[in-house]
């Protein structure tokens, strides 16, 4: 039997636990692995390289995985438990593990892909990067694999892959990095970008935790709130030069939105009942012209950094540009209006006070609407919004979070169900928990 065999047992026994993979609970096999060259030179060890995993599942099409592969001579590897041995035409027996997890061939592989790069490394601030920095796996939620690099860097290695530019890259590469952090290099190999260096903002804290711990204390948000808005319409900005506009009609948006409405009911029942008031939200995009550009696509707290005020420094940095994991990798690249991000940001502040000790007392409710009317002042002061183009927004993220949630987390999904309901009743002119404008 060859490696690849031997490895993908192993290998698939390793995704079925990783954080990272999302073909979790599917029946995923792993159906071939494709060797990329070495990173490290002959003769060194640990040697580290990168393989593609082909994932087969009873119910879709196949996805490919990215595996960082460390080998060592058996009985010498520094992690708890190698998943397997091998025997490889160039290395002989070794044996394999996950090289996220391991310091040493982390160490190994930012050493190679500085003073020997691959045809695939483009660097573009290497001096960013410190080789000598302790390396070590950021363990939060997440759907790649980052890697610290001391305070200066993170390299992110991409986990699902698809054949062309990564979002994420594409856009920190095009921006000046003032709202964003700084792209340092991308290593690509055939199709696929594989992970890209970039700056680690220090000092910060994600702004889920810190909206949420404000939700907790019923303490105002709607400074950090303002602020937000304002980062976000620079942001906004800043991609219109990077990438350009163009124009859309509402008349195709609301189909687009119908569609994707139509989509979800068939997925959650519960959304069917709503379909004639659904359409009338989306019936008044009708007749408009809308700006569309280049959007974050995915923007909530969650994607937001918060860091101590400093002269002339934005206190908000927005990252993960990689767009709703539930979309096409086309579809997530597509211009859209901004107002998708305005929408995300002001769902994010709803789904915030699920914190606090009710979420559905006057005082919970009184902290979201403060804060939404900060968020579209900060935003609006800059880029006003249409109030029927905001609810239309607010309702279709509303419904892709009430799949999301009931495909990943049913204990959540009351959020954008009852979201969905509210939105509703306000386009009827029913009670609102934001400013009245809105
Ligand atoms: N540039 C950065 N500086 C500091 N921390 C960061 C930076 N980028 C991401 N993080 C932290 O890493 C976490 C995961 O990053 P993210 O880009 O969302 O990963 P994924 O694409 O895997 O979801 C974020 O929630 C944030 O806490
Ligand atoms: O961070 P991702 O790009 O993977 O986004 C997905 O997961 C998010 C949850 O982590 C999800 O966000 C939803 O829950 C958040 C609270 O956990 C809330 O702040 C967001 O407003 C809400 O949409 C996101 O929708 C999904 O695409």
């Amino acid at each position: 039997m060859s490696w690849a065999a031997d490895a993908a047992a192993a290998w698939q026994r390793h995704l079925e636990q990783a954080r990272w993979f999302s073909g979790k609970g599917r029946s995923a096999r792993v159906s071939a692995l494709t060797a990329l060259d070495w990173y490290t030179p002959a003769g060194s060890w640990p040697a580290v390289r990168s393989e593609l995993a082909t994932v087969s599942y009873p119910d879709g099409p196949d996805e490919v995985f990215q595996l960082l592969v460390g080998y060592v001579r058996p009985g010498t590897a520094d992690v708890p438990a190698p998943l397997g041995r091998v025997r490889l035409d160039d290395l002989g027996e070794v044996e394999f593990f996950d090289a996220t997890e391991d310091g040493g061939s982390l160490t190994a592989l930012v050493d190679a892909l500085l003073t020997s790069p691959p045809p695939g490394m483009r660097w573009l601030e290497p001096s960013a990067v410190d080789p000598g920095a302790r390396m070590r796996r950021y363990r939060g939620e997440q759907s790649n694999t980052t890697v610290v690099l001391g305070d200066g860097a993170l390299l992110k290695l991409f986990r699902k892959l698809e054949p062309g530019a990564n979002l994420d890259a594409e856009v920190l590469e095009r921006l000046p990095g003032e709202i964003t952090p700084r792209l340092f290099g991308v290593l690509r190999a055939d199709d696929y970008d594989l992970g890209m260096f970039y700056q680690r903002i220090t000092g910060i804290t994600d702004g889920w935790v810190f909206a949420t711990s404000a939700a907790a204390a019923t303490s105002s948000f709607a400074e950090a709130s303002a602020d937000l808005g304002h980062a976000l319409a620079v942001l906004h900005d800043e991609l219109a030069s990077a990438f350009g506009t163009a124009e859309r009609s509402g008349d195709e948006l609301a189909e687009v939105m119908l569609d994707r409405y139509q989509v979800a009911a068939e997925a959650v029942p519960e959304l069917a009942v709503h379909a004639p008031a659904v359409t009338e939200v989306f019936d008044r995009l009708r007749g408009q012209r809308l700006t569309t550009q280049r959007v974050h696509g995915d923007f909530h707290l969650g994607q937001a950094l918060h860091r101590p005020a400093a002269d002339g420094q934005s206190p908000w940095v927005i990252i993960d540009f990689e767009g709703e994991p539930l979309k096409s990798l086309a579809e997530r690249r597509e211009f859209d209006t901004p107002v998708r991000d305005v929408a995300g940001a002001l769902r994010s502040l709803d789904y915030a006070r699920s914190a606090a000790a009710d979420p559905d007392s006057s005082a919970a409710l009184g902290w979201t609407a403060e804060a939404t009317g900060a968020f579209l002042d900060g935003y609006g002061r800059h880029r006003p919004v249409q109030p029927a183009i905001l609810q239309a927004y607010l309702l279709d993220k509303a419904i892709y979070e009430v799949v999301y949630e009931v495909r990943n987390r049913p204990g959540w999904a009351h959020i954008p169900l009852r979201a969905v309901q509210d939105e509703l009743v306000r386009a009827q002119g029913g009670p609102t928990i934001r400013p009245k404008e809105f």
